[in-house]
């Protein structure tokens, strides 16, 4: 066992709040590890550290810089072979007719597009972060994976392709990410009317949201990107802040984005609070480095990222979250199977 990880052992002996993390394609591992363990909130954005945002609060958990040691460690895999076991309970719930009742109310133009999910229960044989978090890294070398503990706040782990916002001074970058087809033999693919409409959403909704902080604003055209086995639309979208203050007004005018709440965004939020029948908590909230690259120790960079693809562990139980973009062409069936595509994610990982 390699440094990082004995501390990881040690902390969490001592129930100390940690977080893991690897940026996409990046060779490095990185560790911060609290030295108490206060649950201390974002109040100011120009602190340096790591936050773990909620979907739906303004209270932010925040790891500062000030009260954590880092480890920078080297990743390596070579020993990590795992099964792709597919014997997986499905979860069955409610979700298809939350699906119905969302298409109604858009049909009804309560709001236009909405983000359902649902939570997926998985046993957990053995568990063991190290091994979880190798395996994740393993399968998805191109995600922001990561470990996050904090005994007010939970085990949360996650591999999440969608960047909120990356900044390096004033350079700016995020994604509309949108559209979901599983990998299959298909070798080129082929994208719907109502994918494109849907990923074109979240673009617009992006540059509406930031377009009084920005002084330049880049808008490349969409592509398909894999995310482990899922293909996505996604779109770029960078540029320069009008100021440095700007990155706290950019991450809360984006925050829920249309790709994990909906558009309008309070008449979507409202009708996820009130439909979907369980709490987010953390998923589809965000994630990362304030103020801070850890690996370089630069500051006035930024890198956050939407928490998907990610679960939550509570004893032995794994709590998957998952959700998708309704609009009003959604088949109930093929949203409910776009859900377990996208928990295969997670579930490769623990299985
Ligand atoms: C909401 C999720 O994913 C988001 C929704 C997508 C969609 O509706 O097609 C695609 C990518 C993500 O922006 C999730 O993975 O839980």
């Amino acid at each position: 066992m390699t440094d990082l990880f004995i501390k990881v052992r040690t902390h969490q002996e001592q129930n100390l709040p940690f977080v893991i993390f690897s940026k996409p394609d990046s060779s490095k591992t990185v560790g911060l590890f609290q030295k108490n363990d206060h649950l201390y909130f974002l109040e100011k954005f120009d602190k340096k550290g790591f936050v773990f945002a909620p979907f739906d609060s303004e209270i932010i958990p925040f790891l500062p810089l000030q009260f954590c040691d880092v480890y920078v460690e080297k990743n390596n895999f070579s020993t990590y072979f795992f099964e792709d076991n597919n014997s997986f309970n499905l979860g069955n719930d409610h979700f298809e007719e939350t699906v119905v009742k969302a298409v109604d109310s858009i049909k009804n133009k309560k709001f236009e597009k909405v983000v359902i999910s649902r939570r997926e229960l998985f046993e957990l044989k053995n568990f063991d972060i190290e091994l979880f978090f190798k395996k994740s890294l393993q399968n998805y070398p191109s995600a922001f994976n990561y470990c996050f503990y904090h005994p007010k706040v939970g085990l949360w782990l996650g591999a999440t392709p969608e960047q909120l916002l990356k900044t390096k001074e004033s350079n700016f970058e995020t994604v509309a990410l949108a559209g979901t087809q599983k990998v299959d033999s298909i070798e080129k693919v082929v994208w719907t009317e109502k994918e494109i409409n849907e990923q074109q959403l979240v673009t617009d909704f992006i540059v509406e949201s930031i377009k009084d902080f920005t002084k330049e604003l880049n808008v490349s055209n969409p592509k398909t990107v894999k995310a482990g086995s899922i293909f996505h639309i996604k779109t770029k979208i960078s540029g320069k802040l009008k100021s440095k203050k700007a990155v706290e007004k950019v991450i809360k005018s984006l925050h829920p984005t249309s790709a994990v709440c909906g558009m309008p965004r309070e008449s979507a939020k409202e009708f996820i609070i009130q439909n979907e029948g369980y709490n987010r908590e953390y998923y589809s909230g965000f994630l990362g480095e304030l103020n801070i690259d850890f690996t370089s120790f630069r500051t006035q960079h930024s890198d956050l990222y939407v928490n998907l693809r990610c679960l939550k562990i509570v004893e032995n139980t794994a709590q998957i979250f998952v959700g998708c973009g309704i609009t009003a062409e959604s088949n109930p069936k093929d949203e409910y199977l776009e859900t377990v595509n996208k928990a295969m994610t997670m579930k490769k990982i623990i299985a």
